[in-house]
């Protein structure tokens, strides 16, 4: 029986998140918006400047893949960026011009995340995720799956990018690396990125105990990895997409996910050094490797600590650790 999210109270804060099926796991749907913006003038979903817009908040790590990818590549100008609220409420994400977001949505006016998917399909039924690419044109969510939307941004937007931006000159996703990247995004997604998941919103003793283990066996791999490699970057001396679907997680754990969904074996900065260096150097960049410091930038805990612990209906924001990352040593 599939899980879902309860509503108990209007109040935001007051929220529970019962995510969980009836076992105890935690499953996360599938997303169901899955067309694609292509560099093709005569595809269905043509890129154009202009045109789409990428609807995230700031405390997703799957909107923050989506909003890196876009600062990396320099869209600025060419996909407007709409910030939404990190609070999650009884209706789903709503506009509270909480830090970092706009009041109301800037295009209808909306005041929930909700009204756009209603505004795509009225017959929508499944969550209303973030992030989503909006389509001005054809007034629907081209594609609500952050591992496609980032796909999408890197490449079918070259045309109107500078071109040290562009994939044929910085590849994120190379040619020559891609079965590596695929086979190590498997693992990740399943153990580490939606693995943290799994443990904060088990529900059964059983479920929390499976996937913790799992997921710092997968950190203890990561840990191996880099320390085979001795190179700066998952895949060698640049930024690839493997190194993009890690950071969020990586951002977010010792920070929220330690405490709040009880990923509490180990700390990325105390007992995962070569993840550490990884963390913090992707972090503090400002270098050309970064498009100017796209991780920084990018990262608020405010809305990480604090999205986290109202989802999980908690009141009280937890101190720690201090500081939320750590300087490069
Ligand atoms: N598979 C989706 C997952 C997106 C997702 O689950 N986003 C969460 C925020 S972290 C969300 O919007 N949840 C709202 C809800 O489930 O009601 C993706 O990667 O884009």
């Amino acid at each position: 029986m599939a899980g879902n999210l309860e509503a108990e109270s209007k109040d935001p804060r007051q929220v529970v998140f019962n995510a969980a099926d009836k076992d105890g796991h935690y499953r996360r749907k599938a997303s169901q918006f899955r067309n694609v913006v292509s560099a093709d003038p005569e595809a269905e979903f043509p890129a154009e400047k202009g045109r789409y817009v990428l609807y995230l908040n700031l405390g997703c790590p799957w909107a923050h893949r989506a909003n890196l990818v876009h600062k990396l590549k320099g869209l600025q100008d060419v996909i407007q960026v709409v910030v939404m609220g990190y609070v999650r409420t009884p209706e789903g994400w709503v506009y509270d011009g909480s830090e970092g977001s706009v009041p109301c949505d800037p295009l209808y006016g909306f005041t929930k995340h909700s009204q756009l998917y209603h505004k795509a399909d009225p017959n929508y039924q499944g969550r209303y995720t973030v992030p989503a690419l909006w389509d001005r044109k054809r007034e629907t969510i081209v594609n609500n799956e952050s591992s496609e939307i980032i796909r999408m941004f890197y490449t079918a937007f070259d045309a109107f990018v500078d071109p040290s931006l562009r994939e044929t000159y910085k590849p994120l996703l190379p040619s020559d690396k891609l079965k590596d990247i695929e086979a190590m995004n498997e693992w990740v997604y399943d153990t580490i990125n939606n693995g943290v998941y799994k443990c904060g919103f088990a529900s059964s003793q059983e479920s929390y105990n499976t996937n913790v283990h799992a997921l710092f066996a997968s950190l203890d791999r990561l840990e191996s990895h880099l320390a085979a490699n001795q190179t700066p970057y998952l895949f060698g001396d640049h930024i690839t997409e493997a190194d993009i679907r890690l950071y969020p997680t990586m951002a977010r754990f010792d920070a929220a996910y330690f405490t709040l969904f009880k990923c509490n074996l180990k700390m990325i900065r105390h007992d995962y050094p070569k993840l550490h260096q990884w963390l913090r150097k992707l972090y503090w960049d400002s270098s050309e490797e970064t498009n100017g410091g796209v991780f920084g930038s990018t990262t608020h805990f405010v809305p990480i600590k604090e999205g986290y612990t109202y989802t999980l209906k908690q009141t009280v924001v937890p101190a720690g650790p201090v500081d939320a990352i750590l300087p490069l040593g």
